[in-house]
């Protein structure tokens, strides 16, 4: 039986080593909050969300101890070395009443600052087909570098975009799609680069480029004046 909404995968499990702070970064403070409740307090609101599993370290001892936001139950499991493993055990933990033909979402802890109506449309969207996932297209140059730090060349940029989370897919056919990308010795980066080496298609739904995944010290600046706005983005 599956439910009448979506549960959302939280991989939380990273270590933070590029903000190299003395803990990791979703345990670190922005606007009052963590960086980690910011994110799941967004995704909590999202009528469309029934659910959190988020994904921690195994002995993450930081752990706020949450187990409802919004009246929506978070549930938690250890993840693994990459943040692969970590989606799939995410996956593998969801409720039993969720089957394999269901939709879930994925969504990195270190992005607070999705906008609730760009994950309205892509839930609205990308449910039609393969799933999705947000993203924008590039709009800038692209360089690549050379040791030295100089520019080898220009990229092509048409049909280039950059992916964000949430990304949404059927749980049975992601979980096999990373599986397979495991099995295959391949480390994929996102949800959608295991779908893709899958066969599948996913849909790029263009989100706002203030979704910001929280990287290094220098992000927590621009994370902190996004989150100060008056209304959670997307409720405005
Ligand atoms: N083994 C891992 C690695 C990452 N993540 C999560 O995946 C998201 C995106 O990863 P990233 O921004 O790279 O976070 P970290 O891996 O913590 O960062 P770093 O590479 O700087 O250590 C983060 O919410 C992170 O907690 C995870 O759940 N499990
Ligand atoms: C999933 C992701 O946020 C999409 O852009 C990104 O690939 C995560 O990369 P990271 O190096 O694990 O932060």
């Amino acid at each position: 039986m599956s439910t009448p909404g979506l549960w959302c995968v939280v991989p939380a499990a990273g270590r933070g080593l590029r903000v190299g702070g003395d803990r990791p970064k979703q345990y670190l403070p922005i606007a009052g909050r963590l960086l980690i409740e910011h994110t799941l307090d967004r995704l909590a609101r999202h009528p469309g969300i029934v659910g959190l599993m988020v994904v921690l370290s195994p002995g993450d001892a930081l752990w706020p101890g949450l187990d409802n936001l919004h009246r929506k139950p978070v549930r938690t499991t250890p993840g693994g070395a990459e943040r692969c493993d970590s989606v799939l055990a995410g996956l593998q933990a969801l409720p039993a009443e969720i089957d394999e033909t269901d939709f879930v979402l994925v969504h990195d802890a270190a992005r607070p600052c999705v906008r609730l109506d760009d994950m309205s449309r892509l839930i609205g969207t990308a449910g039609a087909g393969d799933g999705g996932l947000l993203g924008a297209p590039l709009r800038d140059t692209l360089k690549r570098a050379d040791e030295g730090g100089r520019s080898a060349l220009t990229e092509p940029r048409d049909q280039r975009w950059r992916a964000f989370t949430p990304q949404m897919f059927r749980r049975g056919a992601l979980s096999a799609a990373l599986r397979e990308a495991s099995r295959r010795g391949i480390t994929v980066s996102d949800e959608a680069m295991a779908m893709e080496l899958a066969g599948h298609a996913p849909l790029l739904v263009e989100g706002a480029e203030d979704n910001i995944k929280v990287t290094t010290a220098a992000d927590f600046a621009l994370a902190e004046f996004l989150l100060g706005r008056t209304a959670p983005a997307g409720e405005e």
